[in-house]
C-alpha cells in the first residue's frame, strides 16, 4: 500500500469492544454511543453499529455516514456548537434519538423546523459544569471560559423555555467535560455537579430521564503496546458508584478516542535522512497534513522503524514534509538507526487522525486499510 497509510486493526477494535462491553453491568443503565467525529474508516464504524452501540454526530455528515454503516437513527444523538438549518432538518427527518441543545436561541430554531416538518423531536440541553478535566487545554470543554453548553444558572430557564416550546420534549441534561482524560478520578467531580443539578432539579419538580456525561476518557500514547485498551471498568465504576439516579433515569456515554484510538497506525515511509548542524533529522513522507495531532496539541505519539538495521538507538528529529517548522512528530526521539525507505509506524493514531487530514500542499489525503 501506498505510504502513508492507516491501518486499523479491527482484531484489537474487537477485543477494545469486548472489553467495553464487559465492563457495563446487566443492571447499569448505561448507553453508549461511539463518536463518530474520532474516525470514519467504513470497516471501523460497522464493527461498532453490528455490536448495537449507538453513535454522536455533529454534523449532517456524520448522521448521513452513520446511517449508511447501519447505527440506528434512534440510537443517534445529534450534538455540535453550530448546527446547521439543514443538519436540523436532517436529523428530524431521518427521526434520531437526541438533540444535545447548546444554546437556547439554537432549541427555538430547533423547535421552529420541527414545528415546519410537523414532528416534535427530543432534546437535552448541554450544561456547561464548569469541572476542570485537567487535560490540553485546547480539548478541555466543560470550564465556564469555553464556548460549550448552557451556563448552570440558566439551566432552569432554559428547560422552562423547552418545556413552553410546542415541538420539542425535554428529556434530560448532556455534559462533556473534556478529551483525553486517563485518570478517571477526574469524572467524580462531574459526577457531584450532576447530583447538585439533579437536587436543583427535583426541587423544581423537573422530571428528567435522560443523564448524558459526555466522553473524554483517554489512552496510553506513550505505552500502546503495553495498554492497548483502555481503563474502561475504571471509568464506568466512578460513574456507577458516584451518580445519584432517580427511578427510570439512564446514563448516556459518548466515547471515541477510548474506541478506536489504540488499533490505528500511521505508517510512512523515510524519504531522507538528514545531520543537520546538531542533529539527525528523518524526513518521512508524512507530515501534519495526515497527522496533525502533535502540530496542534504537542501530542505524544510512540513511534517504532518497523524494519530496523541495528539495535543501536540514536536520537533523531522525526519531521514531515510539509513547509511549515511545526510539520515534526517527536524531537530527540530514540530509534533504531534508520536508513531511507524504512517504513515508520506512528502509534495511537486511530482516533482524530485520519479524521482531522488534510491536502494543505496540494497532498493527497491518506490512505486507509482496516483487516
Ligand atoms: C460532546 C462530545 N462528546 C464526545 C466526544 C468524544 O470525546 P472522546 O473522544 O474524548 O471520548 C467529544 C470530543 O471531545 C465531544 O465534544
Ligand atoms: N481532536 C482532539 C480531540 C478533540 C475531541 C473533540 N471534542 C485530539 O486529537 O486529541
Amino acid at each position: 500500500m501506498k505510504t502513508p497509510y492507516y491501518h486499523y486493526d479491527l482484531k484489537l477494535l474487537g477485543a477494545t469492544l469486548d472489553a467495553m462491553g464487559q465492563a457495563v453491568r446487566e443492571d447499569d443503565p448505561f448507553v453508549v454511543h461511539y463518536a463518530i467525529k474520532a474516525c470514519y474508516n467504513d470497516a471501523v464504524c460497522r464493527m461498532i453499529a453490528s455490536r448495537g452501540y449507538g453513535a454522536d454526530c455533529v454534523s449532517e455528515g456524520e448522521i448521513k455516514h452513520c446511517l449508511e454503516v447501519g447505527f440506528k437513527p434512534e440510537n443517534i444523538v445529534f450534538a455540535g456548537v453550530g448546527k446547521t438549518d439543514e443538519g436540523i432538518d436532517y436529523a428530524i427527518s431521518q427521526g434520531i434519538g437526541c438533540f444535545n441543545v447548546e444554546n437556547v436561541p439554537e432549541l427555538e430554531v430547533i423547535n421552529e423546523r420541527a414545528g415546519l416538518l410537523g414532528k416534535t423531536v427530543n432534546v437535552a440541553l448541554r450544561i456547561n459544569p464548569d469541572v476542570d478535566a485537567h487535560t490540553h487545554e485546547k480539548i478541555t470543554t466543560g470550564l465556564n471560559e469555553n464556548k460549550f453548553g448552557i451556563a448552570m444558572e440558566d439551566m432552569v430557564s432554559a428547560i422552562r423555555k423547552a418545556e413552553k416550546l410546542e415541538h420539542v420534549n425535554y428529556i434530560g441534561l448532556h455534559f462533556h467535560i473534556g478529551s483525553q482524560v486517563l485518570d478517571v478520578s477526574l469524572f467524580a467531580p462531574l459526577c457531584e455537579r450532576i447530583n447538585e443539578l439533579q437536587d436543583m432539579l427535583d426541587g423544581e419538580g423537573i422530571k428528567t430521564t435522560y443523564i448524558n456525561v459526555g466522553g473524554g476518557l483517554g489512552i496510553d500514547y506513550e505505552d500502546p503496546n503495553g495498554h492497548p485498551i483502555p481503563d474502561f471498568e475504571g471509568y464506568f465504576s466512578v460513574f456507577r458508584n458516584g451518580l445519584k439516579l432517580r427511578a427510570g433515569q439512564k446514563v448516556h456515554f459518548e466515547l471515541g478516542r477510548a474506541v478506536v484510538g489504540q488499533c490505528g497506525t500511521l505508517y510512512s515511509k523515510v524519504l531522507y535522512v538528514k545531520q543537520g548542524h546538531e542533529k539527525k533529522f528523518v524526513i518521512l513522507d508524512a507530515g501534519f497534513t495526515d497527522l496533525v495531532r502533535v502540530a496542534m496539541y504537542g501530542s505524544y505519539h510512540y513511534i517504532e522503524n518497523t524494519t530496523p538495521h541495528s539495535t543501536t538507538l540514536e536520537p533523531y528529529d522525526v519531521v514531515g514534509p510539509i513547509c511549515e517548522s511545526s510539520d515534526v512528530f517527536a524531537e530527540g526521539r530514540m530509534l533504531p538507526a534508520t536508513e531511507r525507505g524504512d517504513i515508520y509506524a506512528i502509534r495511537s493514531a486511530g482516533a482524530y487522525g485520519h479524521v482531522m487530514a488534510s491536502t494543505y500542499n496540494y497532498r493527497d489525503l491518506p490512505g486507509e486499510v482496516a483487516e
